[in-house]
């Protein structure tokens, strides 16, 4: 059996974080010697910190918050595209790419190459792939970038597109170490009842 391969950023107080977000931080609120017994410790962090998904509720107030989305949708068969630093990605970009049967769609761009430095651009999802996508039936797209929009976006049309088409969001992957193929992917938020979005732990294994 192959083993799982963690494709998570480590949440350390030196992540980066969306610029003006809330900073991570771990620290122990209650140590041993003062509790006489635990360490218990406390994290202060924003929702889009780190590999992530987003809730539809991030960009549409009427949205689905994290406790709503089917946890069905992450985990399971996924495939992995490597597309090298493309300046956009697009139907033109997927082309060459067998989608057929893909529920779960994660693409590496390598375009983060730094990760401890939040990226000044990225490449945007062209909005006219979400219908491309969910006629292949995708159902998750993974990205190893902040956001599936430019980073300065307000109208967020890749987000909004997207859900339009049923597709899920996840976030700030870390593939640089994945080759293109099938894999079983795991990647579940947590049950959070109010949130925008959720941390995941996100680990692969090649069928
Ligand atoms: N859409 C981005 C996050 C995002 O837009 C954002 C995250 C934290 C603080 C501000 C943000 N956006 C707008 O200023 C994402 O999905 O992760
Ligand atoms: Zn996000
Ligand atoms: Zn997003």
């Amino acid at each position: 059996m192959n083993p799982w391969i963690d494709i998570s950023q480590p949440l350390d107080n030196r992540i980066a974080v969306w610029p003006g977000d809330t900073p991570f931080r771990y620290k122990v609120s209650w140590s041993k010697e003062e509790s006489g017994s635990v360490n218990v410790g406390e994290i202060t962090m924003s929702t889009h910190t780190g590999t992530h998904i987003d809730a539809p509720f991030h960009f549409d107030n009427d949205g689905k918050k994290v406790i709503e989305l089917d946890v069905n949708l992450y985990i399971g068969l996924s495939r992995v595209v490597h597309l090298p630093k493309p300046s956009s990605i697009g139907i033109k970009e997927l082309s060459g790419v067998e989608l057929d049967g893909v529920t779960r769609l994660l693409i590496r761009t390598d375009a983060w190459a730094d990760r401890s430095v939040f990226p000044a651009v990225i490449p945007e999802i062209e909005p006219e792939l979400a219908s491309y996508l969910a006629k292949k039936g995708v159902r998750l797209l993974g990205l190893d970038l902040p956001s599936v929009d430019p980073l300065d976006s307000k109208e967020l049309t890749a987000h909004h597109e997207l859900t339009r088409h049923g597709i899920h969001i996840l976030e700030g992957l870390v593939l640089d170490h994945i080759d293109s193929g099938d894999y079983e992917l795991a990647a579940l938020p947590l049950s959070l009842v109010e949130a925008d979005g959720s941390p995941v732990r996100a680990v692969v294994r090649r069928v």
